[in-house]
This record gives C-alpha cells, structure tokens and sequence, in this order.
C-alpha cells in the first residue's frame, strides 16, 4: 500500500501532425504524496499542460501509467477514467471549469450528481471561497477573481481526494491570489494531495516541492 495520492510512471506523449512528430513527455515519473502540495514548473513547451492532461485522465498517454488514489486511470476506457475521476479527482484549468448557462451554485450541483459519497453542502463551498451571495450568478456575471474562486470552489465540489490545477492563480490581483492560495495549501490537509502547474514563484511559494519539467524530462 502506497501512501501516495497521485503517481505516475514512465509518461509518454507523443503529438504528430503530418510527417511532424512532437515529443511533449519523454519518461516522466512523479508521485505526490498524502498531505504534499507539488508544483511543476518549466518553460513554454516543456510539457506541463499535457502532464497535467494525462494526469487527470483527460488526456491518454502513449506509454505509462498513471494511479490516483490507488487506481489506475491510463489505459482505460473513457467511461472508467470519468468515473475516476468524477469520484477522486478535482481539476482547476485555466480557461475555466465552469458551464456557461449555469449558475455558480448548479455547477457546483453538476458536479456533485455524477460523484459519489460525502460530498460539502454547495453554499457553505461558496462561503469558503468568500462567494456565497453569489451563488445565483452566472460565470459572466463574475469578475475575474471570482470566477477563479467559482472555479476552485467546483473543482473541489465532489471532495477529492486530488486536486489539479494549471496556473490557479492567473491574473488575479494579491489579496484574490492569497485567498485562493490559501484554499489550495489546506486541501492538502487530511490526506489529500494537490499538484499545481504554474509560472508563478507566489504559487510555488505554498509547495512542498517543485519539480521542474524541460523538454518533456524532469530536469535534475
Ligand atoms: N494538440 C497538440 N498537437 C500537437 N502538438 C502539441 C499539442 N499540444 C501540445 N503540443 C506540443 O507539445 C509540446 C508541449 O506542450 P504543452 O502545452 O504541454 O507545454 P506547456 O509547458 O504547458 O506550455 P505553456 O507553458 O506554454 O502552456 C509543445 O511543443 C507543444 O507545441
């Protein structure tokens, strides 16, 4: 029995378009242990996103295996991987993680129909991330900082016991970006784990390791 949250070992991600043949990940293993928060970091093009893409199941890679909380997600068939992911796995993504035409309050509802077991009362996640009277509004209703607190209050809507996210912290000013920061270190709390992908040494700062990716390897 592992004590590890997340694992994954030997990744391999290949892109081809044409003759052209991209190698995104080159044999990438990491683990993230219960209670640790890992930042990855590394320049444009080094493979982060589609780390985080096989990762979370969304994404399948070439070659490789990938565990969270115990299971396996490479190499399954869709249904399974959504299944996973639905029960352990949260995902906190850049460009929003949010539907539409849905309130705040029914995404984080949404989500928390396809989970299963204990799962936070929606308003009392909206209190956490300091949006509770704006349970009702729209995800264009929202200023960019509360949409990245909308966002991380869904992605932790079904209790994971993973959360992953790429650049949490965007654009958001410092007080927004403490706040959320904050949330993100006590996920890491009863023996759950957080993986972060993220340019930012304010993001980096709450890590308890940072592993840098170059050119699909994680550097020495
Ligand atoms: N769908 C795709 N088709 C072809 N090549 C791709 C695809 N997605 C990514 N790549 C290539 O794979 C490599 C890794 O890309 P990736 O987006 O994972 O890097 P990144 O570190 O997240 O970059 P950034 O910090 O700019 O977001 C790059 O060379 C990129 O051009």
């Amino acid at each position: 029995m592992t004590d590890d949250v997340l694992w994954c070992h030997d990744l391999y991600r290949f892109y081809r378009s044409g003759d052209e043949e991209t190698l995104a990940l080159r044999g990438v293993s990491l683990r993230v242990a219960r209670g640790e928060v890992v930042a990855v970091v590394g320049p444009s093009g080094s493979g982060k996103s589609t780390l985080l893409a096989c990762l979370a199941g969304l994404d399948e890679p070439d070659g490789g295996a990938v565990t969270l909380g115990g299971e396996r997600v490479s190499h399954r068939p869709e249904a399974e991987r959504a299944r996973i992911r639905s029960r352990r796995l949260g995902v906190l993504l850049q460009y929003g993680n949010l539907v539409t035409h849905l309130s705040v309050r029914a995404n984080i509802q949404l989500v928390q129909a396809r989970a299963k077991g204990e799962r936070p009362a929606p308003d009392d996640l909206l209190e956490q991330v300091g949006l509770r009277e704006r349970a009702s509004a729209l995800p264009r209703e929202l200023s960019g900082g509360e949409l990245a607190r909308a966002g991380l209050a869904v992605a932790l809507s079904n209790d994971p016991d993973v959360l992953l996210a790429d650049e949490p912290t965007g654009e958001l000013d410092g007080r927004t970006e403490q706040v959320v920061l904050d949330l993100i270190r006590a996920r890491a709390g009863d023996g759950r784990g957080v993986l972060l992908v993220t340019h930012s040494p304010a993001v980096t700062g709450i890590a308890d390791r940072v592993i840098t990716l170059s050119d699909g390897r994680i550097a020495a």
